[in-house]
């Protein structure tokens, strides 16, 4: 890793075990600025609003109209211009307050660091911290900036992100000053604490760290999902009706010897028009508002497109504790051998939590929180952190009489490493199959009530033993149980059921044994078809297990490698999936899933690679995230839908008027002028409710369907605007000026009310749209119609249409609005395919 040796930096850097004052944060604050990646960090607004003009589309308009100025034509240019700011405007406010909404959410879950600072301990942003911050790491904690170590016990990161490797790294404070190396005694901004924990000094912060300066090629961004990828293919389907559109037209005017200018700007006007411009905005503001619903109930979305994902979920996977049971667990017995309460197997459990400096579970919590216990006594040597493999935590310990191996962690996986018993009068016996069996039966019985069980084993050592190794782990004396209570929710079978009825299957992936697993279930009232357990998901093949994945509801004993494997083979099976959890073992789980959900109280690894974050451990926030999800799903479709179908029929309609008439259907700013109204309409379809029907299921984005709808009802509003056409010459006798008005007229008053009917799969009249929607759609029309009668209408180019011209406009759109109602039953009936699993996301 290049750059400046930390050693250099450290220099003058004066920490005491106190950590920086107030005084010396502030300066160091002003100094080096922000704990943060310059990539993290947003462009100036400004840059980020003449970006927008950036479009090719944009570009020539102005171009053209600036020509057009040059003729003479300056009323044209203004127009244009005005009218062009006044969307990129209307597209930029809405869509900047959107991200600065989901932006202070996301603040809300930041990451923290345990700081000391003025003598105390406090959790802070990591963005605060500042070089010479001292900071505690832990397992599950992400390193917050590149640091030098002060203090280690049995230290392993994941550097992965930084060097590849996938193995993790021993570090260790580096004794003695020479050849240390940068590495061994430095951990780096990025990588995740395995085991073991540390005391460190921050040396380089933000884009002075080792990440940092590796910039923006490692924080790349999340593949997009599938609707993402969806609205791209959305795009290039407009784009190439675009370019069909626009050719056409200018063919057309070039071979009728039309004024070629003109020509050009009403052809790139009618592009302007087709193209979806507020497609970004709709989706981001459709999005935000989502994430500050959610926000409401105490869900933080991190990653707004996420809630596409949401929206498509058909399957949860989830780990137990603390999500169906109470966080809450309690040390209730420590049983010996017989059965009976023992005080050894509390001392040698208080023990091996006490002095265990790894990863704290909550089992360690109960064992401590049970009674206090003074072991001044004694002193710890060493330890063999727990891992979610082994399932089991050795602690060295050592007084003034004995040197002992104490060993705590899962009943099976001890068991397996023990060869004698301590019996009732401290005898050691041989754990013979007799002896096997009672244990067993023990054991099976605690579970089958419920009850979490931890066995609990030691081993005398020599006093030359003075480090504790994974080979030590064996010839375990086998002292007791400690068995735990961890109730069931009594939230969580109403959760449950509520994602079930709108078609969510739970699965549970759990590290705990069998038994409890299926006493909980039972408790919620959760059916389980199938079980698998780790080992025998071990001996699965990957097509297997991928065959049976579907029906398999609990999966127990399970590796965080196994649960990652169960969340692939989910998805490779077509489903969409989210993962729910906390811990360092849950985290590739996460981050494999479609929707990854953590709780703010977890660990940082799986905070970040969460999409979702849970204020409350609580499931039954997840029923609301999921129909919000759907919800956005739903209201960005209908946009689609508008554009595809009524939007594109009236710019479809327009080049072809161009092959017969004399003059030009609309002038072009007559065409910008009814896209900027029709896109003010428009603004109000994020605020739009989605009937309860549309909810109950999950929704996939359907390009096939979109492709049909815009196939059958653009059409429909071409017929239409033929039959306009019509009238307009022979029952009103239009000129070219009366003409333009009075198609200007219709086809905005149609594009704009169709909306009532296309946003519900049901009777227009059966499904209340929000008010924001039906004011803004309404008025854009009624604006429409009344323009070219003010004084302003003159100036687009408007003429004041006969009384007459009102009434067909009543009648057309009546007519029009049915039949499209019409078009839709049927179509929805017929024509729409059914639904597919075509887009699960893969990352
Ligand atoms: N601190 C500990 N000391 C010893 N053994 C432990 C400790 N924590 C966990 N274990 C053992 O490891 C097993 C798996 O851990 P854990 O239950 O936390 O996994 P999990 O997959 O997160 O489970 P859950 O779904 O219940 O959250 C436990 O059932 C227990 O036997
Ligand atoms: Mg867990």
């Amino acid at each position: 890793m290049s750059g400046p040796p930390i050693a250099t930096v450290l220099d003058g850097l004066a920490t005491t075990a106190a950590g920086l004052g107030a005084g010396e944060v502030a300066i160091r604050q002003r100094r080096h600025g922000p704990n943060r990646l310059q990539v993290h960090r947003r462009k100036p607004l400004i840059l980020q609003f003449l970006g927008r003009f950036a479009n090719p589309l944009v570009l020539i308009l102005l171009f053209a109209s600036g020509m057009s100025a040059a003729t003479g034509n300056v009323a044209s240019f203004v127009i244009v211009t005005v009218m062009v700011v006044l969307s990129i405007t209307l597209d930029f406010v809405q869509g900047l307050r959107a991200d600065n909404a989901v932006d202070a959410l996301r603040m809300t879950v930041a990451l923290r660091a345990q700081v000391l600072r003025d003598g105390g301990e406090i959790a802070l942003p990591v963005d605060q911290l500042v070089p010479g911050d001292v900071v505690r790491l832990a397992a599950g904690d992400l390193v917050p900036a590149d640091c030098r170590l002060i203090e280690a016990r049995d230290l392993y990161v994941d550097q992965a992100m930084l060097t590849g490797e996938s193995y993790p790294a021993e570090k260790a404070v580096a004794v003695g000053a020479a050849g240390t190396g940068e590495a061994v005694d430095t951990v780096f901004m990025g990588t995740s604490v395995i085991s073991g924990s540390a005391l460190v000094v921050v040396c380089r912060i933000g884009d002075d760290t080792a990440f940092g300066r590796l910039g923006a090629s490692l924080t790349s961004l999340p593949p997009p999902t599938a609707f993402e990828i969806g609205i791209r293919h959305f795009g290039y389907l407009i784009l190439q009706l675009t370019v069909f559109l626009v050719l056409f037209v200018v063919v057309v005017n070039v071979a009728f010897a039309r004024p070629w200018l003109e020509s050009l700007m009403f052809a790139l006007a009618l592009a302007v028009g087709l193209t979806p411009e507020l497609l970004p905005m709709i989706v981001t503001v459709t999005l935000s508002r989502g994430a500050v619903r959610l926000a409401a109930r105490r869900v933080i979305v991190k990653r707004v497109a996420a809630m596409h994902n949401l929206g498509a979920m058909d399957v949860l996977c989830t780990d137990k504790t603390g999500t169906l049971t109470e966080a809450r667990i309690a040390l209730v017995r420590h049983l010996d051998f017989t059965g009976a309460e023992s005080e050894r197997v509390f001392r040698l459990a208080f023990l091996n939590s006490r002095f265990e400096s790894g990863l704290k579970s909550p089992l360690d919590d109960a064992i401590l929180g049970y009674r206090d216990l003074d072991v001044s006594g004694w002193t710890k040597i060493d330890e063999v952190p727990f891992d979610f493999e082994r399932r089991r935590v050795s602690v060295l310990v050592a007084d003034a009489e004995e040197r002992l191996l104490v060993v705590k962690g899962a009943p099976e996986d001890v068991l397996r490493q023990s060869t004698t018993y301590e019996g009732a009068d401290g005898a050691i016996l041989p754990l013979d199959a007799a002896a096997r069996a009672t244990l067993d039966a023990q054991f099976a019985a605690l579970g089958e009530d419920g009850f979490r069980v931890l066995a609990i084993a030691s081993r005398a050592m020599g006093p030359e033993h003075v480090s504790a190794a994974l080979s030590d782990e064996s010839a375990l004396v086998f002292t007791g149980w400690a068995v735990f209570l961890d109730p069931p929710k009594a939230s969580a079978t109403a959760a449950l059921k509520a994602l079930h009825d709108v078609g969510v299957a739970v699965k549970i992936l759990t590290g705990d044994n069998e038994r409890v697993t299926r006493h909980v279930c039972g408790e919620l009232g959760l059916p389980i078809r199938d079980l698998v357990t780790g080992d025998e998901l071990q001996a699965m093949s990957e097509a297997g297990l991928r065959a049976r994945v579907g029906k398999v509801d609990v999966f127990c004993r399970v590796t965080p490698q196994q649960k990652e494997r169960v969340l692939l083979a989910c998805k490779a099976s077509g489903r969409v999936v989210g993962y729910l959890g906390d811990g360092i073992n849950d985290a590739s789980a996460i981050h494999a899933s479609d929707v990854g959900i953590s709780v703010d109280s977890g660990a940082d690894v799986a905070k970040e690679a969460a999409d979702l974050v849970l204020l409350d451990h609580d499931l039954s926030v997840i029923h609301e995230a999921v129909i919000e999800g759907r919800r956005t799903v739903h209201n960005v479709t209908k946009y689609i839908l508008m554009g595809s179908s009524s939007n594109f029929g009236n710019m479809f309609s327009m080049a072809g008027a161009a092959l017969f008439l004399p003059f030009l259907p609309m002038l072009p700013t007559q065409v910008l002028l009814n896209n900027l109204l029709y896109d003010a309409s428009e603004a109000g379809v994020p605020f739009d409710d989605v009937e309860d029907e549309a909810l109950r299921a999950p929704v996939h984005w359907d390009l096939t369907l979109i492709r049909r709808f815009m196939l059958v009802l653009g059409p429909v509003s071409s017929v239409f605007d033929f039959l306009t056409f019509y009238a307009l010459i022979h029952l009103f006798g239009a000129d070219e000026a009366l003409f333009q008005t009075g198609w200007f007229i219709e086809s905005l008053a149609t594009q704009v009310l169709v909306v009532f009917v296309i946003r519900t799969r049901k009777r227009p009249w059966a499904s209340r749209p929000a008010a924001i929607l039906a004011v803004l759609s309404i008025g854009a029309a009624v604006i429409g119609a009344v323009l070219p009668s003010t004084p302003l209408g003159p100036f687009f180019g408007f003429v004041a249409p006969p009384a007459g011209f009102y009434l067909f406009l009543g009648v057309a759109v009546v007519s029009y609005l049915t039949l499209v109602e019409v078009v839709k039953q049927a179509f929805y009936r017929w024509l729409a395919p059914k639904v597919t699993r075509s887009w699960v996301r893969r990352r």
